[in-house]
């Protein structure tokens, strides 16, 4: 009898620990934040986050101040929402994590090798060579190179002298996407080497036909991306698989040895994957997809809303063609299809503070990333109002930069676009902004933060602003409707960065009358 009372009772406590295992409860314990479950098993609040992740998270705010935690697809995700706290995660190097989650998600997406050094397939520090190619010494040869090429993409095919072409109607995203993937693409990877020994038509229709074969494919594998970080298997998307595949096989070694003017950054992974990885010649190629997509997924909204916002302002357009003058004055350039290339020095780029205001401004309204870090073992969070909170190891702390670009107390009517938001009274870069009377650290985040900062920043404003700095110095243009409404945010990318607009908006441009 005891037997058996004592094995049903083992049943029944069996039964309540699978069931509170499948639906994956955690109950709050003193000290931690406050926990929201959510109803559905394993999913949490994930569906209710994924609708509208600024809506969902600025209602838990206030319901529950300044830290709580919420279970996402099997996560439990503490979102840190004060501003004035963020450096306690941001510098909070001892007990988080920060390269579990990236080069987990990375060889997720890409199906390349573990870049995860403890994982034994490759010594490289991956964070170490983005700093060298991407930054300092490397920067001017990749603005040079860009500018090259933005500028034969832009101006192709060139008009008959003294007639300025009609003029010619297209997508801004379109317009964007083909222009700044093309330019950068071939600045990072270079160009193929018959194009520049012949210079014949057939060999440069070649590369072109290569690198636009290249943005088919890149376009539908980053339709999937989203899915595909969420934890979905790639074989589930066919075309996806297989864009991605095609993408991988052009930039096998073999391909790109035989390419010319290719990056720092390239050429280096290259080495490195040569001398430092096992990886097999496939995994080497996806890696370098990693980077296509890094280098471009962003870049390509951030593009589109700096252009669509400029050309929607009058004042905008206004201020950033009287700077495109001045510096074109200064530099006693004239902007001529057929005659040199204009050239801007990386001093010179880092002098356009209207531009640069646009930019920043565009990309305040546009970006939801977020900046995640994994805690490494149980430890507590101290906040800035002194109160202290447990987190337990494995539990992600994330930072949604959004609720702070959209902060009415930091950026006055946060919904408006202002061109020269980021500017001083002087002219110059604004970089003093408050909150409730006390100057933030962090106020302006597209690009992450700490450790993980996006290493392609300084290249990404550089290139953005070369684009415009070039249509403004050789294309007039309008929209096709002047009131036009701004289209609205694709949250189906929220988290991953800038946001496409969910459809496009036509313009019409034509070169300048010489
Ligand atoms: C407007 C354009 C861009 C934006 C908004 C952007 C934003 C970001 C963000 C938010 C991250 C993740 C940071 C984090 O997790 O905290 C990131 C990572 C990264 N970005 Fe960018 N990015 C842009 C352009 C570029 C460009 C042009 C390049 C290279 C040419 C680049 C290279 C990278 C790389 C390599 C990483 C991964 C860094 C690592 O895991 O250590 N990005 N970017």
């Amino acid at each position: 009898m005891m037997l058996s009372i004592a094995l049903i009772w083992g049943v029944v406590v069996g039964f309540c620990c699978c069931l509170w295992l499948a639906l994956g409860i955690r109950r709050r314990q003193p000290g931690e934040p406050q926990v929201e479950n959510g109803w559905i098993p394993y999913l949490g609040c994930a569906l209710q986050f994924g609708a509208n992740p600024l809506e969902f998270l600025r209602s838990r705010q206030n319901k529950y101040g300044h830290i709580f935690t919420c279970k996402i697809a099997g996560q439990y995700i503490h979102f840190l929402c004060d501003p004035f706290s963020y450096h306690s995660v941001i510098r909070q190097g001892r007990h988080l994590d920060w390269k579990k989650f990236h080069l987990a998600a990375s060889a997720k997406a890409f199906g390349h090798d573990s870049m995860d050094p403890s994982h034994g397939y490759t010594t490289e520090n991956l964070h170490q060579t983005f700093l060298k190619t991407l930054q300092g010494e490397a920067l001017p040869s990749l603005i040079e190179n860009m500018m090259e090429n933005l500028q034969n993409v832009m101006l192709q095919p060139q008009p008959a002298p003294q007639h300025p072409k009609e003029w010619e109607v297209e997508g801004i995203f379109a317009f964007c996407y083909k222009v700044m993937f093309e330019s950068g693409y071939l600045t990072l990877f270079g160009k193929d080497l018959n194009v520049q020994e012949e210079q014949s038509l057939a060999r440069q229709e070649a590369q072109k036909a290569l690198v636009l074969n290249a943005l088919e494919n890149f376009k539908e594998f980053d339709k999937i991306f989203p899915a595909l970080v969420a934890g979905l298997p790639i074989h589930v998307f066919k075309s996806a698989h297989s864009a991605r595949e095609n993408l991988a096989k052009s930039m096998m070694a073999e391909n790109l040895s035989k390419r010319t003017d290719v990056s720092d950054l390239i050429t280096m992974r290259m080495l490195l994957n040569d001398t430092l990885s096992t990886f097999n010649d496939l995994s080497k190629a996806r890696t370098h997809v990693a980077l296509l997509w890094a280098s471009q997924a962003n870049t390509l909204p951030a593009t589109f809303w700096a252009l669509f916002y400029m050309i929607r302002s009058a004042e905008a357009m206004k201020a950033a063609s009287e700077e495109v003058k001045k510096v074109l004055e200064s530099t006693g350039q004239r902007p001529n299809p057929q005659g040199p290339l204009l050239t801007l020095t990386r001093e010179q780029l880092d002098n356009l503070p209207v531009i640069d205001s646009i930019i920043k401004e565009a990309m305040r309204l546009s970006s939801a990333s977020m900046n995640v870090r994994i805690a490494k073992e149980d430890f507590l969070l101290h906040l800035d109002n002194k109160e202290s909170y447990r987190i337990r190891k494995d539990d992600v702390i994330a930072l949604y930069p959004q609720l702070l670009h959209f902060d009415p107390e930091i950026y006055e009517d946060p919904l408006e676009y202002k061109h020269d938001r980021y500017l001083d009274e002087n002219g110059q870069e604004k970089t003093c902004f408050y909150r409730q009377g006390r100057r933030l650290r962090y106020f302006y985040m597209p690009f992450g933060s700490g450790v993980t900062k996006c290493p392609g920043r300084f290249f990404a404003v550089h290139e953005i602003k070369q684009f415009l700095f070039l249509l403004l110095a050789h294309f007039d243009m309008e929209l096709l409707d002047s009131q036009v409404k701004v289209p609205p945010l694709d949250q189906s990318r929220a988290g991953l960065g800038i946001l496409q607009p969910v459809y496009d908006v036509d313009f019409r441009y034509r070169l300048k009358a010489q």
